[in-house]
């Protein structure tokens, strides 16, 4: 159907429209006529997808110099091939009504462990081994360097980019793919509701005693099997890393680019020529400011902090010169140099946190340090300061005047909508007593009492036992359902979202064949 939304004209492929998906529409026009940032919250399976593609394409065809790019970002690879179905529904839609496809080039872009085709490399299980073969591949086939930039070249110029989270908002990998793309865009983070989670991970480290091992980094300096054959070439490396940050700071001033948290300006401005390396200091259990940490390291180990800053991109640049074959062997040594450079850039916001012990083995000395992030608007910071609208939107953003806060922004739209009941759909149904009378409630006070775990196991084991098809159960938090589930009986087989996005996509395949009876 086509139809008009605040006199814009709007392609969408269904033959009705729901209520609150006009409204959510209706929104999001009014966010993106402002330029300004939107939190939009809308329950779940009422279609939130198309409703921003339709709008969103709509606009960027009628308002070409307004609007001239959408990047939608989503958590996992099922829910990224969701996006690409929906998309690819509407160009179908745009093509019969039309008689041609829109003007817009998409990309979608998914992990290289998904892409990845290689027969031997494909069956590595963990992301990182797939990137390091990956780039081997890349160095040894000269056609597949071409490819490499040539997704980049396509990132920067198609219209329409989908892709995870992590591109924008972890600055190792925005720094590659993001930084040069068009301030004039709209930003979707759908599925946002634990976009604090993500802003808050890409930029905390865990360093444990294995990291930095003796063994381990040795090993890994061997095996990474680099030749110098010139000093010449190591110092035009030098150089031009010299040069490189003098253009981001000019970069950064003329805005060309987006802003990188790890490299704020006081780092592009000081350029000092100190080579650094990381040692780390051992401690009882306690908890620290990246301040108190970094006297610290200065009194003990006597490096300070201005060429700690350097660390992971002059490790990068050292890497890049050397050649090494591949750079996954270096992890460790990666890790350690990022925990330098955050350490060492942020005096607010962050906590180091030293625990003595492994949980696992409460008896063995075991530390390990974590340099958490506690404030998730400094990775978003970049993203909002860039973006023309950055638009915020899922099932569930409660309390929506929360987002603001923790993230750091002025949305001009807030909204919530309510599925409207018109068409057939859940019945829901509340229970407040269990069937031993005993009142059950999810509230915090109520959660260790065994009497509401046990009612609603019972609850559920017994729905389960009865319902044909699967049952979906929400919980109100990751710790909650963990504890809950270990003590439940077992009809049918459990599907378990856990907090590891590349996990829940590995578990939602077959969540998904099983809902679909599919052979696949
Ligand atoms: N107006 C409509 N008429 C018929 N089907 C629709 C309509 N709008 C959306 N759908 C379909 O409803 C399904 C649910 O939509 P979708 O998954 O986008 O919802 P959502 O709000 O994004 O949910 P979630 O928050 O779970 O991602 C999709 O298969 C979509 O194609």
């Amino acid at each position: 159907m086509k139809l008009s939304v605040d006199g814009l004209l709007v392609y969408f492929p269904y033959e009705y429209i729901y209520p609150e998906q006009y409204a959510y529409m209706l929104e999001l026009k009014r966010a993106l006529d402002a330029k300004g940032h939107g939190l939009l919250e809308m329950p779940s399976g009422t279609g939130k997808t198309i409703s921003l593609l339709s709008l969103i394409v709509a606009y960027m065809i009628q308002n070409p110099h307004h609007v001239r790019k959408l990047i939608y970002c989503s958590r996992t690879v099922p829910e990224i091939e969701k996006v690409l179905e929906e998309l690819k529904n509407l160009f179908k839609y745009y093509e019969s009504a039309q008689g041609e496809k829109p003007n817009l080039v998409g990309v979608v872009l998914s992990s290289r462990k998904n892409l990845c085709i290689h027969p031997e490399v494909s069956r590595e299980r963990e992301g990182k081994l797939v990137d390091g073969k990956y780039y081997i591949t890349l160095v040894m086939a000269e056609k597949k360097i071409m490819n490499k930039y040539t997704c980049l070249f396509q990132i920067i110029h198609a219209e329409i980019v989908v892709y995870s989270y992590h591109y924008l908002l972890d600055p190792k990998i925005a720094e590659v793919v993001s930084k040069e793309l068009n301030k004039e865009a709209v930003v979707v983070f759908d599925e946002a509701h634990n976009i604090d989670n993500v802003c808050i991970d890409s930029l905390s480290v865990k360093i444990t005693r294995r990291t930095i091992d003796k063994k381990t980094m040795q090993t890994s300096l061997w095996s990474c099997d680099a030749t110098i054959e010139d000093s010449a070439r190591l110092t035009a490396e030098y150089e031009q890393m010299v040069e490189g940050l003098r253009e981001a700071a000019y970069a950064r001033e003329t805005d060309a680019i987006l802003g990188n948290p790890v490299l704020p300006d006081e780092i592009l401005n000081a350029l000092p020529g100190v080579p650094a390396a990381v040692h780390r200091v051992h401690k009882d259990q306690a908890a620290d400011t990246a301040r108190g940490f970094l006297k610290d390291v200065a009194s003990r180990v006597c490096i300070e902090r201005k060429p700690l800053r350097f660390c992971a991109s002059r490790l990068s640049s050292l890497l890049r010169t050397l050649r090494v074959p591949d750079p996954s062997t270096l992890a460790a040594l990666t890790l350690v140099t990022h925990l330098a450079t955050l350490v060492s850039t942020y005096t607010k916001g962050f906590v180091v946190i030293i625990e003595p012990f492994d949980d696992k083995t409460p008896t063995v000395s075991n530390p390990i340090l974590h340099f958490s992030c506690m404030d998730s608007s400094i990775a978003m910071r970049p993203v909002f300061a860039r973006f023309q609208s950055v638009i915020i939107t899922s099932g569930t953003l409660s309390p929506l005047d929360m987002y603001p806060k923790i993230l750091d922004f002025n949305p001009v739209v807030m909204s919530s909508f309510t599925m409207t009941l018109a068409r057939p759909c859940l019945l829901p149904m509340i229970v407040s007593k269990g069937s031993d009378q005993v009142a059950i409630s999810s509230k915090y006070e109520t959660r260790e009492d065994v009497a509401v775990i046990r009612n609603y196991g019972l609850l559920l084991v017994e729905i389960s036992a009865c319902v044909p098809d699967g049952v979906v159960c929400f919980f109100t938090s990751y710790l909650y359902l963990e504890s809950v589930v270990a003590s439940l009986q077992k009809h049918k087989l459990l599907f378990i979202e856990t907090q590891d996005s590349a996990e829940t996509s590995v578990r939602e395949r077959p969540r998904r064949r099983a809902a679909v009876g599919s052979p696949r």
